[in-house]
């Protein structure tokens, strides 16, 4: 996994206070980071329009076309002038050295966009807003330096933003590039070291971005073991009886020895799936709440009193019965709309949906410090999984997920690693990256998966 921060002000500070270095140091290492990925991906003489602000986000882009003039046909756009002390100096090397300048936008093959950075202080002007959206109107390869400009520095945008197909992101990653919203914004990440190996620039945090390592799949290794050894999965069905299905269903093909639904109704279930009517004696693992609907609140109660690792889901989100659960070792997987039932439930906020999503990680923080114990999975187009003080990124998703029962596997998946014995938090990681991961494995088309598929795949990682 790699590390996130909010900002790294600070540790370009480090740089400049501990190990000597100087902005202009690190702005060379910014800018010739930028001209290195163009320099690997596009031949010589390609045409180049780097539009540059005023501030240091600016000063990074005439850099650039100081490094790429004479290779490639630049044209350098400072729709604003250089108002930072190094957008002057920046530019003062660049006219010295004869890089032609553009009075407007004009069509190129690459487009950078070097408007605004970490620096985004206030809402776009109109000439702003109407040079981000004309250069989303172009047809080029677009490349954003640090944010794409418009995204601001929680990774929210107000107005509009520029549509990178590449975000070059300088010295580390920033929390702002994984914000649901700006997720259509920043394409692909990478990021440029700035004149020390990233191992170095870098200080402790308590944001990581999830890598395909850090799923780890329920192989079996053991060979003197029985269906026994891989754990007996209750999946407690309500009303709405097919949530329940789908989860036990992704359980077992996720692992999972024995799956029995729970449910005082009969179901049609495949013959490998059992059914009870109360919860099994060798029960390890529950999921409960995948569409409950209004099932009796007393047995609801007695469940989660049960000492079993359980993954609650959907319906529960909305109950009081749910909050003694919380003080202990729980993993909840809420969509949006339902977190916030649950903030407003456990009195820490009364926000709308819309509100949340501009401020994801600050809601999983605060929902994670006041239950330390629990594990919560945030969905969305970034997936955010929090635990005490900690906050894990699963970047994976797409939206070949947007679909019903996209959250009734995921649930499953959970619950399948925790009747296995993993610990809820590696639990949660592994489900949702395997979730995440064998979505985009799907070769069909994308608006076509059903669960069935997304299990078939999960059954091939
Ligand atoms: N150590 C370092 O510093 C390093 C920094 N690096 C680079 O510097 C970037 C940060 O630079 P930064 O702090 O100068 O801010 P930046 O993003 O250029 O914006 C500020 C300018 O924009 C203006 N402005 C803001 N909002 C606006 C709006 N809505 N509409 C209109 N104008 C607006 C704002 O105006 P003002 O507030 O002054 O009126 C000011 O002039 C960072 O992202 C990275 O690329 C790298 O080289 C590595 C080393
Ligand atoms: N655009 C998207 N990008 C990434 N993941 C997505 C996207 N849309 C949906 N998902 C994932 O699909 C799942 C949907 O869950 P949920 O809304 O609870 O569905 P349901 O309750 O109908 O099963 C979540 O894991 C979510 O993260
Ligand atoms: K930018």
């Amino acid at each position: 996994m790699e590390k996130v921060f909010y900002e790294v002000n600070s540790l370009d500070k480090k740089c400049y206070d501990k190990l000597a270095l100087t902005e202009d140091i690190l702005m060379e290492h910014a800018a010739s980071s930028i001209a290195d990925f163009i320099e690997d991906k596009f031949e010589e003489k390609v045409s180049v329009l780097i539009v540059a602000g005023p501030g240091n986000n600016g000063a990074d882009g005439i850099a650039l076309a100081r490094l790429l003039y004479k290779k490639y046909d630049v044209k350098l756009y400072l729709p604003f002038g250089a108002k930072s002390q190094m957008a002057r100096i920046q530019l003062q090397r660049a006219e010295l050295l004869g890089v032609p300048f553009v009075q407007s936008i004009t069509s190129s093959d690459i487009i950078v966009d070097c408007l605004f950075g970490s620096g985004l202080n206030k809402d776009l002007d109109e000439t702003s807003l109407s040079i981000i959206n004309s250069l989303n109107e172009q047809k080029a390869y677009k490349i954003a330096c640090d944010i794409p400009s418009g995204v601001n520095i929680k990774g929210q945008i107000n107005q509009e933003a520029f549509f990178a197909d590449v975000t070059v992101t300088m010295g580390a990653l920033k929390v702002a590039l994984f914000l649901d919203e700006a997720k259509d914004y920043v394409g692909k990440v990478k990021v440029a070291n700035l004149g020390v190996q990233r191992t170095i620039y870098e200080e402790e945090t308590n944001i990581y971005l999830l890598d395909k390592e850090d799923m780890k799949l329920p192989f079996r290794s053991k060979k003197n073991a029985h269906k026994g050894s891989f754990g007996h999965l209750n999946v407690i069905a309500g009303c709405k009886k097919g949530a329940g299905v789908i989860a036990a269903k992704a359980a077992f093909g996720f692992g999972t020895g024995l799956v029995s639904v729970v449910s005082h109704e009969d179901i049609d279930l495949p013959y490998h799936i059992m059914q009870t009517h109360f919860l099994s004696d060798n029960c390890t693992a529950i999921a409960i709440g995948m569409g409950l609907g209004k099932y009796e609140k007393d047995e609801i109660k007695k469940i989660l009193e049960e000492d079993i690792p359980t993954v609650v889901d959907a319906d529960l989100f909305y109950e009081e019965v749910l909050l003694d659960k919380l003080q202990k070792d729980v993993v909840l997987t809420p969509h949006p709309k339902e977190f916030v039932a649950l903030l407003k439930l456990c009195d820490i906020a009364n926000i709308s949906v819309k509100h949340l999503q501009k401020n994801r990680f600050e809601y999983v923080e605060k929902f994670c410090k006041k239950y330390p114990n629990t594990v919560l999975l945030l969905k969305g187009a970034n997936t955010l999984i929090g635990k005490a003080d900690k906050i894990y990124i699963n970047s994976f998703g797409t939206a070949i997920l947007s679909k019903g029962g996209s959250g009734d596997v995921l649930s499953g998946l959970v619950a399948s690693l925790l009747a296995q014995e993993y610990n809820s938090l590696d639990a949660a990681i592994t489900a949702s990256l395997a979730h995440a991961i064998a979505a985009n494995n799907y070769k069909k088309a994308n608006y076509s998966l059903i669960p069935a598929d997304l299990v078939e795949e999960i059954r091939r990682l």
